[in-house]
């Protein structure tokens, strides 16, 4: 049996750490926030004995050995959040994983496989793309150099964030071979809650596109200039962030567009915008529809651009193809119900 009350107690110890006023909590990804996250979770891994490993990307885990020389199976997810996060994202999968580990030495559960607890690196993307990261890397999926020169909304790099936090380990990236990996999530959108159902196995993960677009136009003088004679980026922003939405609904579920990050330049009220930067998110559970709403999107840009007499650059911020999880370990969430 594992303890319920101290995996919450837990998960509300953790969510003291960047607390918001309001609910919820922000630690993105290599602040000082999230560096004492990761010392709290680690100080729980230490106290239990485990063993304990980081890699050069700051992904950190901790092993229970089982009876045989046999590859981990992992559980885990991540500690740090978006800036509007709530307390069960990521930190009821590595929390959980824990729990499960605590309570088999407890019981005296000896496993043929070792036991693997982890907390992934950046997984939320928000403070530096791509999402997913510190996973990505430890699989191949994503290279480490790359990913070290990664570039935050603050202008810090992975690298010099993870340095600055003195969460960059000695493990190579790859070290943790898992034999199988299980992650306790709590539902990221509001379905389950609509149907009321208590729990879902997830099928697979949606494929991710994200693009950051840079238009360029001309600044102006908002009262004086008549609109035949604009090249206003704002304008051409606003209607690729449309479009995104047009596609959405033209396709319709499961694809999912979402203009999250949008700046203006000189940003102010009687200025036209000179340039207009901002993010466009596509999702999709299919690569071909997938492909064919980034195709429909980045045409739309072009013309956009062109009408109002602007240019536009675009650049990839993330792409991952979907995944469809392993059947059989699904069957195994299935037949436990
Ligand atoms: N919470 C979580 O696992 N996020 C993954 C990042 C994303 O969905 O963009």
């Amino acid at each position: 049996m594992i303890d319920a009350d101290r995996l919450s107690s837990r998960i509300a110890e953790l969510g003291r750490i960047g607390a918001l006023p309001g609910g919820g909590c922000k630690r993105l990804a290599l602040t000082p926030e999230d560096a004492e996250g990761r010392a709290l979770v680690t100080g729980w891994f230490r106290e239990l004995g485990l063993e304990i490993a980081t890699d050069v990307i700051g992904n950190t885990w901790a092993i229970r050995p089982g009876k045989r020389d046999l590859p981990p199976v992992v559980m885990g997810s991540h500690i740090d959040t978006v800036a509007t996060g709530g307390l069960y994202d990521g930190t009821l999968g590595v929390l959980a994983g824990l729990e499960v580990i605590e309570s088999a030495l407890e019981a005296g559960i000896e496993t043929d496989h070792p036991l693997c607890v982890v907390f992934f690196t950046n997984e939320e993307g928000a403070r530096f793309a791509p999402d997913m990261m510190g996973s990505g890397v430890a699989q191949g999926a994503l290279d480490l150099e790359q990913m070290l020169a990664s570039p935050g909304i603050d202008g810090t790099t992975v690298g010099e964030a993870l340095d600055g936090i003195g969460a960059r380990g000695p493990a190579p990236a790859g070290a943790l071979k898992p034999a199988a990996y299980l992650e306790l999530h709590i539902e990221q959108g509001p379905v389950l809650e609509t149907e009321a159902l208590q729990i879902g196995v997830v099928t697979g993960v949606q494929g991710i596109s994200w693009t950051e677009f840079t238009v360029s136009g001309r600044s102006a003088h908002a009262g004086t200039t008549p609109m035949p004679l604009r090249h206003d980026a704002g304008h051409v922003a606003a209607g690729i962030a449309m479009e995104a939405r047009a596609i959405a609904r033209d396709f319709g579920p499961p694809q999912v567009a979402t203009v999250g990050r949008l700046s203006l330049s000189p940003d102010l009220v009687n200025v036209v915008p000179e340039s207009a930067t901002f993010t466009v998110d596509l999702r999709h559970s299919d690569e071909d529809r997938l492909q064919q709403a980034e195709a429909r999107l980045f045409a739309f840009a072009e013309e956009a651009a062109r009408a109002e007499g602007c240019t536009v650059t675009r650049r990839s911020l993330a792409r991952f193809e979907p995944v469809v999880f392993d059947a059989g370990r699904r069957g195994a969430g299935r037949a436990g119900r």
